[in-house]
C-alpha cells in the first residue's frame, strides 16, 4: 500500500505574471505505508508546498498528487490525512477536549463518539489530565500535543507535519520526537514531515529526503537505519554517519544552505559524499 505518491510535479505560483514564482520542478516520491519521511532543504525550496500539495491545499501546476491511492482532492475530503504546523493552531476559546474534537464534528461524529475517541488521543498524547483547560493554560510541548491529538482524531493513514516542533527547545523537541515515534509505531500512521534540523530528520526519518533551493528538485533520498530510536541511537556511529550523509548531500554542488546543523556532528569523520556507509544508504538523483 502506497501512503503520497507525486509523479511529475510541479508547482509555478502566478504563472504568467511579474511575480511568478517557480517554487517545485519534477518531483517523483513515493511513500509507503508506514514510512516516516522528512523533507530537508534549504529556506523556500518548497518544502511546505510540497507538503500543501499532498495535503490539497494548493493544486499541482504538473503532475499527479495521490494519497492512498485516491486523487489529493479526493483523500482530503475523506480525512485520510492529519496536519499539524509549527504554530498549533488550537481553538483558543475551546478546551483542550474539545480542540481535540474538532475534527470528529466535522466528520459529523457522535457526541459519545467525539469525546471517546478524544479521550483515547489525549491519554496518547499524555494529557489526558488536561482535557478541561484551555490552551493559554498549556506550555508550548503541550500544546503541539494537542494539535497532534488533533491531527490523529480520525485515526488518518497519513499524518502531515510542517516544523511542528521548530518553535520549542531542545529538550521539549527531543521528548516530543520519541513521543510522536511512539505514537506513529503504535497507529501504524505514515509520516510527511518538513524540518530545517539534520538531526531531527535523522532521528525520525526512515527515509530522508533532500531538496535542492527553488525551484525544489529532490537531489538525493538517504535511508535510515538506526534500530531502536533511543537516547542511545543519538549517540551511535549510525546517527553520526547519517548525518554526515544528509549534511553532504544539502551542500550538493552549490553553496552551503542555511540549515541548522546537528551539534557534534561535525566532529564525526566523514565517509565520502552520498556514500553508504553502515546507518544510511544515499541515492543522489540524476
Ligand atoms: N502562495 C504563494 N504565492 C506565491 N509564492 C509562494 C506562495 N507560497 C510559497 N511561495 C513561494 O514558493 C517558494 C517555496 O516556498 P515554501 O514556503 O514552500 O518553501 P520552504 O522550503 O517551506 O521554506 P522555509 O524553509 O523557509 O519554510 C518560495 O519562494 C515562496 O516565496
Amino acid at each position: 500500500m502506497t501512503a503520497v505518491s507525486l509523479t511529475g510535479v510541479s508547482k509555478i505560483f502566478n504563472p504568467g505574471r511579474p511575480d511568478e514564482v517557480a517554487a517545485l520542478s519534477g518531483i517523483d516520491l513515493t511513500i509507503p505505508a508506514g514510512q516516516f519521511v522528512s523533507l530537508i532543504g534549504p529556506s523556500g525550496c518548497g518544502k511546505s508546498t510540497l507538503l500543501r500539495l499532498i495535503a490539497d491545499l494548493t493544486p499541482a501546476s504538473a503532475g499527479t498528487v495521490e494519497v492512498a491511492g485516491k486523487p489529493a482532492a479526493r483523500a482530503r475530503l475523506d480525512q485520510e490525512y492529519g496536519i499539524a504546523f509549527q504554530q498549533a493552531g488550537l481553538f483558543e476559546w475551546r478546551t483542550v477536549q474539545r480542540n481535540v474534537e474538532l475534527p470528529l464534528e466535522l466528520r459529523g461524529a457522535s457526541r459519545a463518539e467525539r469525546r471517546a475517541r478524544a479521550t483515547e488521543m489525549l491519554a496518547l498524547v499524555g494529557l489526558a489530565d488536561f482535557a478541561g483547560h484551555y490552551p493559554a493554560q498549556l506550555s508550548g510541548g503541550m500544546q503541539q500535543r494537542v494539535a497532534i491529538a488533533r491531527a490523529l482524531a480520525v485515526h488518518p493513514p497519513l499524518l502531515l507535519m510542517d516544523e511542528p516542533f521548530g518553535a520549542l527547545d531542545e529538550m521539549t523537541r527531543e521528548r516530543l520526537q520519541s513521543e510522536l515515534l511512539a505514537i506513529c509505531a503504535q497507529t501504524g500512521t505514515s509520516t510527511v514531515f518538513v524540518t530545517h534540523s539534520i538531526s531531527e530528520a535523522v532521528f525520525l526519518s526512515d527515509r530522508v529526503v533532500v531538496m535542492s533551493p527553488r525551484p525544489g528538485r529532490i537531489t538525493a533520498t538517504i535511508d535510515v537505519e538506526l534500530g531502536t530510536r533511543d537516547d542511545a541511537a543519538r549517540q551511535s556511529p549510525a546517527y553520526f554517519a547519517a548525518i554526515t550523509a544528509v549534511r553532504r548531500a544539502l551542500r550538493g554542488p552549490g553553496p552551503v544552505p542555511d540549515i541548522v546543523e546537528a551539534e557534534g556532528a561535525a566532529a564525526v569523520a566523514a565517509p565520502s559524499p552520498r556514500t553508504s556507509g553502515p546507518a544510511s544508504s544515499a541515492t543522489a538523483a540524476p
